[in-house]
């Protein structure tokens, strides 16, 4: 049975949409007091807080029954010595809540003229992101920014959103203000939407959500296969995927790129791999960092495994658990990958790397 979550779609893409127009407006204006320090050392501005909020807002107002697993929380937001970033963030959310309906967005996800919401309902609804996650029930994945890092430096990020029922990813939503249209014209227009529902393919729109594409992963001469991977070292070996890659007698040089734009990216035919392996024991991937790229691969004709080859669970909890690290290819290329990172791995034991 395949269930086609018209209305899920329309939300997501919604909010998705509106999220992008709150990042993209306040990246020309960020200042230096609206980043914070997370405990993990990783940064967040009020544009991660702002879109949390426009979005738990738009889901809880269409399915006020749903859970969600977002990225943020609002504690940090909540003092006194936080006034200003607060103020700033209320006034972005609302002003996303109450703009231009786009292509198939209704008024009532968002706020009539004078309907602000003022800063406890904001941070209220940020703290909506808080669920655990689980096996079994349906709850929806949030990455306000996905690659804070890469939007900080004007880069590649992407406003990611998933639903998940009983462990499966069935509909993801990423949006990418910074990704050109098409990969080659690099300096061409700007800005893209990527749609996938479990079982009716995967879709590029435009930023405004009209124009829909399907995509999909083409199959891959072995000299033309090239790697995704991130831009930190610190998330994401580079030298692992180096190894890799020279197993697999590639030639062409990594493409380095932030966020879940390298899972579109790679479902439009950008590039061959996506490989990211970690940097040290101990980080657990998070659900929101994978699960709207996963169901992307996925419906584009790919494949998604972690290094293993072992299917990611997102039945977990807010974390991949166990899974260690994530390939994504096309289903020529996939098994190659995991193939060569188990010689790179033997290599590494022998100490050869
Ligand atoms: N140590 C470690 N290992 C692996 N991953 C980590 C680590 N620390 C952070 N993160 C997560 O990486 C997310 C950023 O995505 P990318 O790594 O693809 O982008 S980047 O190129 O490195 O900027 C980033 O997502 P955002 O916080 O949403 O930007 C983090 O969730
Ligand atoms: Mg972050
Ligand atoms: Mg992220
Ligand atoms: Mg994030």
């Amino acid at each position: 049975m395949s269930l086609s979550f018209t209305t899920e779609r329309q939300v997501a893409v919604a909010a998705v949409r509106r999220a992008c127009g709150l990042t993209a407006s306040v990246f020309n204006k960020l200042v230096k007091n609206e980043t914070l320090t997370k405990g993990d050392k990783s940064p967040v501005t009020v544009g991660d807080f702002a879109a949390q909020a426009v979005v738990n807002v738009m889901l809880g107002r269409a399915f006020p029954g749903d859970a969600i697993v977002g990225e943020e929380d609002a504690a940090d937001l909540r003092g006194e010595d936080a006034t200003s970033m607060r103020t700033r963030i209320v006034e972005l959310a609302n002003e996303a809540l109450a703009g231009e309906l786009g292509l198939g967005d209704m008024a009532e996800w968002g706020i009539g003229p004078g309907q602000e919401l003022p800063a406890e309902a904001l941070l209220e609804a940020i703290d909506r992101g808080t669920h655990a996650g689980g096996r079994t029930g349906r709850f929806w994945t949030l990455d306000p920014i996905d690659g804070t890092k890469g939007f900080l430096r004007g880069e590649q990020y992407a406003v990611c959103l998933s639903l998940i029922v009983d462990s499966q990813v069935q509909l993801g939503v990423i949006g990418c203000p910074n990704l050109p249209q098409h990969a080659s014209s690099p300096e061409g227009p700007r800005g893209c939407l990527f749609v996938a529902v479990r079982g009716q393919g995967a879709q590029q729109l435009s930023l405004s959500g009209a124009h829909p594409t399907p995509i999909a992963i083409p199959d891959f001469a072995p000299e033309e296969v090239n790697f995704l991977e991130s831009v930190e070292a610190a998330h994401s070996s580079h030298s692992f995927n180096d190894a890799v890659a020279k197993i697999m007698n590639v030639t062409r040089a990594p493409t380095r790129m932030d966020s879940q734009a390298k899972y579109c990216a790679l479902a439009r035919g950008d590039g061959a791999v996506y490989l990211r392996m970690p940097t040290g024991v101990g980080y657990k991937e998070k659900i929101w960092d994978h699960a709207p790229g996963s169901i992307l691969i996925e419906e584009a004709g790919g494949i998604i495994t972690d290094s293993r080859g072992q299917p990611l669970d997102f039945g977990l909890g807010r974390t991949l658990g166990e899974n260690y690290g994530v390939v994504a290819a096309g289903k020529s290329t996939h098994a190659a990958v995991i193939d060569a990172i188990r010689k790179a791995k033997e290599q590494e034991a022998k100490g050869h790397m």
